[in-house]
């Protein structure tokens, strides 16, 4: 049957959950069953939510008794889209405060309406010549204000640090000193300059009605990749932009505003379903969430479940995973153990704030990733690398 499958995470003091489940099943279909008349009855039934599991988990929290609690809703009530889709299953619900959605489960014929990556981790390996590895990618750091040499001169040493992407800061809007036409134009000179195959993923911003036309003007000017502040957009809108043929770069889903809506943990939704499923179905190439150990950290399952989501087998190309916040060298090993060769590491402070400057953070990061994938330990690494000595004496290692 076409329908989408939601699990809800409920709480209740006394365990009412089975009359709280048919509630919502009915509650947001078709309103009443058992006092419809039998024909309408009939009539009605392909439009009835369903409760289709109910899974007390054990745990007393301070909402009450805890249920995992599953619905399935009819795709004939919506349409094929993520802002119906999310209406129909938490909508007004997501106002009945204490309850969270933790996934969500298409059928195949459903799934199958939704682009998924255009490039996926193979094609963007493809793009930077980046193999047998996790990838390395710098953020530029402390550019508001400041005018384009600023902005060459940072780049510059990014590059001589080896990293594969360098990306903007997701605060970085249009601006007079850097606008986006004129920094895309110099960052893709200087990284022809420089011949190697980096990325740079520029802010995409802007009004939404401005966006595709903003994107698609940056294509004539060799952009490479976008970023893109998805959460304040809003899904559709990365979908729109994954699927416009005129916008052929990959685009890095940034988790800024997501975490007003998954971080509290009653309410909302899982920081894997929007961080990891959703934004991989509208198109994205890759998903930056907070890692379990860095500045503003991500509780250690839901990092690691957001990444799985992003990778696991299914009918899409698989979306690169980026732990961020806070990392640094000395974090490459535990980076590595839980998110594996395909992932991307993220840095800003941790590449900036190097002693040797940028040039000297990145080639510290790459010599720590090469360290993790030939099985040395960053200790044994820093005996022959100054830059890596210096960084694991800044930052130290491991959680
Ligand atoms: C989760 C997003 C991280 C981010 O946007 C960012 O700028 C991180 O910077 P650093 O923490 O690496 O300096
Ligand atoms: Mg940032």
């Amino acid at each position: 049957m076409s329908e989408v499958i939601a699990k809800y995470r409920l709480f209740d003091r006394n365990g009412n959950f089975e009359k709280k489940a048919e509630g919502i099943a009915l509650g947001l279909t078709i309103g009443s069953w058992t006092d419809l008349p039998h024909l309408e009855q009939e009539q009605l039934r392909k439009h009835k939510g369903r409760v289709v599991a109910i899974q007390e988990t054990g745990r007393e929290t301070a909402e009450g008794r805890e249920a995992d609690v599953t619905i399935a809703y009819p795709s004939s009530n919506f349409s094929a889209d993520l802002p119906a889709i999310l209406v129909t299953v938490f909508g007004k619900l997501s106002l009945d405060g204490v309850i969270r959605l933790m996934n969500l489960d298409f059928s195949n014929d459903l799934a199958k309406r939704f682009p998924g990556p255009r490039f996926g981790v193979k094609g963007i390996r493809e793009l930077t010549g980046a193999y047998g590895r996790p990838l390395l990618m710098s953020i530029f750091k402390g550019v508001i204000g400041r005018d384009l040499s600023y902005l060459e001169k940072q780049l510059r040493a990014q590059l001589e640090g080896g990293i594969d992407i360098v990306k903007d800061d997701e605060i970085l809007f249009e601006n007079r000193l850097t606008p986006f036409e004129e920094r895309l134009k110099l960052g893709q000179q200087v990284i022809a300059e420089s011949g190697k195959k980096a990325l740079y993923a520029v802010n995409l911003t802007g009004r939404t009605s401005e966006l595709k036309e903003k994107a698609r003007r940056g294509i004539e000017l060799g952009a490479t990749a976008y970023l893109f502040n998805v959460f304040a957009y809003g899904l559709d809108v990365l979908q729109e932009l994954t699927e416009d043929r005129d916008i052929p770069v990959p685009i890095m889903a940034h988790p800024a505003v997501s975490g007003a809506f998954t971080s509290a943990p009653h309410h909302g939704f899982s920081t894997e379903l929007m961080l990891g499923k959703l934004v991989r179905m509208a198109g994205a190439d890759f998903t930056l969430f907070p890692s379990p150990y860095g500045s503003v950290a991500l509780e250690r399952n839901a990092a690691l479940k957001t990444a799985e989501m992003a990778l696991e087998e299914n009918m899409y190309k698989p979306t690169f995973p980026v732990p961020s916040a806070g990392i640094h060298p000395g974090l490459v090993p535990v980076l590595y153990e839980d998110f594996g060769i395909d992932s991307i590491i993220n840095a800003g402070g941790g590449v900036h704030g190097h002693p040797n400057g940028a040039a000297g953070g990145g080639r510290a990061f790459r010599q720590a990733i090469d360290a993790v994938i030939t099985g040395r330990t960053l200790e044994e690494a820093a005996k022959q690398h100054e830059d890596l000595r210096v960084a694991l004496e800044m930052w130290g290692t491991g959680k």
